[in-house]
């Protein structure tokens, strides 16, 4: 049987600001396909464990390995590289409100090509046009791809955020509390549509949840901070909701 392929791992990370511990020690790995809920109470570290994965703030000791590239030692210019592998969708869209839906998912590309022609809807290359028509049609909103981003629905907007995390066909998928400004309905339906999309392409997840349902459900393994450590590292079959709950105490 083909071993798995490890697409993130983390050995023994530390994290402080200034003389601020975050969290240390914190050790892990995901394999290729395999979906991580990132659990733990406010401010316990979480999105600064993803800033640390993705090398976008340092890590202040231990290893971060990303797609066999390690992002400690890495220079900012494969770490660029890399970073157009990964996708990311966060609690707020961060969608461009004047540009069209369209030219939106068009930025989802700009790791991969250099330059404003490539994000503008009525410049960019045939094949990148397609590609971002593609990924909205996915997310079913290929019929609002000239509409302003403004003018569309919080939810449509997140659909809107995915498309553009999807276009480039990452490897990796990021999530920061996806479902934040969201209803719960329309935050089902995000979180639905994301995961059917990252299943469909054996994508590799990491998602930030305070939805403890959700951490259970559309994660395969939960992963949970608290008081500065990993205190949680267990399949979310072996899981039942009062097990997470006690990293709220
Ligand atoms: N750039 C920074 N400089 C200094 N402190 C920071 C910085 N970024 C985050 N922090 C602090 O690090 C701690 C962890 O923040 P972080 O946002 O990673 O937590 P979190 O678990 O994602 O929180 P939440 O669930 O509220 O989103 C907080 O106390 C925050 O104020």
């Amino acid at each position: 049987m083909p071993v798995p392929r490890v697409d993130i791992e983390a050995k023994s990370v530390s994290k402080q600001f200034g003389a601020t511990p975050i969290f240390e020690d914190v050790s892990f790995r995901l394999v290729r396909g395999e979906a991580a809920a990132l659990v733990g109470a406010n401010g316990t570290g979480k999105s600064t464990l993803l800033r640390c994965m993705m090398g976008l703030v340092p890590v202040s000791s231990g290893q971060v390995t990303l797609l066999g590239h390690d992002t400690v030692k890495a220079r900012q210019a494969e770490l660029r590289t890399l970073r157009a592998r990964i996708g990311m969708v966060s609690q707020k869209h961060n969608l461009v409100p004047r540009l069209s839906v369209l030219s939106n998912v068009l930025h989802g590309l700009l790791g991969r090509h250099a330059g404003p022609r490539h994000w503008s809807h009525s410049l960019a290359p045939e094949a990148s046009r397609h590609a971002a028509m593609a990924a909205l049609d996915k997310v079913g909103l290929a019929h609002l791809a000239m509409r302003r981003a403004d003018r569309l629905s919080g939810g449509q907007q997140q659909r809107v955020a995915i498309a553009r995390a999807i276009v480039g066909q990452p490897e990796i998928l990021i999530a920061d509390e996806p479902t934040a400004s969201l209803d719960p309905a329309a935050g089902e339906d995000v979180m639905e549509l994301f995961f059917q999309l990252a299943r469909e392409d054996t994508v590799t997840v990491v998602f930030i949840s305070h939805n403890i349902e959700h951490a259970l459900r559309y994660g395969d393994r939960v992963l949970g901070l608290a008081d500065g450590r990993l205190q949680l590292d267990a399949t979310a079959a072996s899981l039942k909701a009062p097990d997470l709950r006690g990293l709220y105490d």
